[in-house]
């Protein structure tokens, strides 16, 4: 992004391209031998599935060519662990896939992109970087696709993976891991988009105070196929969302509670009689990552069974 001046907190975001990116950090080729492409240049609050797509298909594309040993996807930070999370179940390789951003304009004091870039490459370049899925590289921490989330609105400490905690730090290129990722992805995801991927409509509702019931209706007749319910605590709607869900459910619609608060699993539930209601839960995954499981996992005829349990396996 660009800023009028280097005080601003406001900025436009997709204004630098990638070679201006590549070149402006120092020691970048010490480091590895790096080939810039410019997929798309948006701010991340525009990303598509159109686009993540395409940047899926480039992926394996370089790797089954052995063309790179690793690659760094430059992301704005307002969607990146959608993107994350999407390439996290479709890349197909065991090779780094590292995701990077930046919190302050590139035109800031103290601008964090070009540290954040050099050390993404770092780590891109590092066999032990291998076999953990795509990673998200910010602020000295390496973060798993499916842990990390957004928690700061500007600061540069705002990816945190609260639940299972970060896969390791790199301090001036200099990677320690500490762990893999808990859960499957990339090289054993059975998800993938070959074979054109026309993703449905599912769409995410937030839950509040007397939530109006009928945002359901809304849905359902624009075509959601699904819905996440962005809950109240443990995945918690209110009475009359309650069973308009029900009834939608009961006609082939999916329903997953999520939870709108950040940290946090969300358990099936005796209060909300998941059993009878045919919702399922979210487990561990946050809306919109939630949100993109169920998109691709409808691609293909699953059972409510089949479905919940790949919310605990992915
Ligand atoms: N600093 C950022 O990355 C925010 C920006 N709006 C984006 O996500 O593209």
């Amino acid at each position: 992004g660009t800023a009028a001046f280097n005080t601003a907190a406001g900025y436009i975001s997709g204004k630098v391209g990638i070679e201006a990116m590549v070149a402006a950090v120092p020691g970048l080729d010490a480091l590895a031998d790096v080939r810039g492409e410019q997929i798309a240049n948006v701010g991340s609050q525009d990303m598509s599935f159109a686009i993540m797509i395409r940047l899926a298909h480039r992926i394996n594309d370089l790797f089954s060519a052995g063309a790179a040993d690793g690659i760094v996807v430059t992301h704005g930070t307002d969607t990146m662990e959608e993107t994350a999370h999407f390439l996290n179940l479709t890349v197909k390789s065991r090779k780094p896939v590292v995701m990077t951003g930046a919190m302050r304009p590139s035109t800031a004091i103290s601008a964090d992109g070009p540290l954040n870039l050099y050390n993404a490459v770092a780590v891109a370049a590092d066999p032990r970087a291998e076999g953990r899925g795509v990673l998200v590289v910010m602020n000295d921490r390496i973060h798993g696709a499916h842990s990390l989330t957004k928690t700061n609105t500007t600061s540069v400490e705002t990816f945190l993976s609260p639940i299972n905690g970060l896969i390791g730090t790199v301090i001036y290129g200099k990677a320690d891991y500490f762990r893999r990722p808990f859960r499957r992805h990339t090289y054993r995801s059975e998800f993938s988009v070959e074979g054109g991927t026309v993703l449905p409509r599912v769409d995410i509702l937030y839950a509040c105070a007397d939530m109006p019931a009928d945002l359901i209706d809304c849905s359902v007749e624009r075509g959601a196929k699904g819905i996440v319910i962005a809950g109240d605590g443990n995945g918690n709607m209110n009475a009359a969302t309650l069973s308009t869900a029900a009834a939608v459910s009961a006609k082939g619609i999916v329903i997953v509670r999520s939870s709108r608060v950040p940290t946090g699993t969300v358990t099936r539930n005796v209060e909300v009689n998941d059993d009878q209601t045919g919702f399922l839960v979210s487990d561990e995954l946050n809306p919109a990552k939630a949100r993109i499981l169920l998109m691709l996992a409808l691609s293909k005829r699953r059972s409510l069974a089949e479905l919940q349990q790949l919310y605990y396996t992915y």
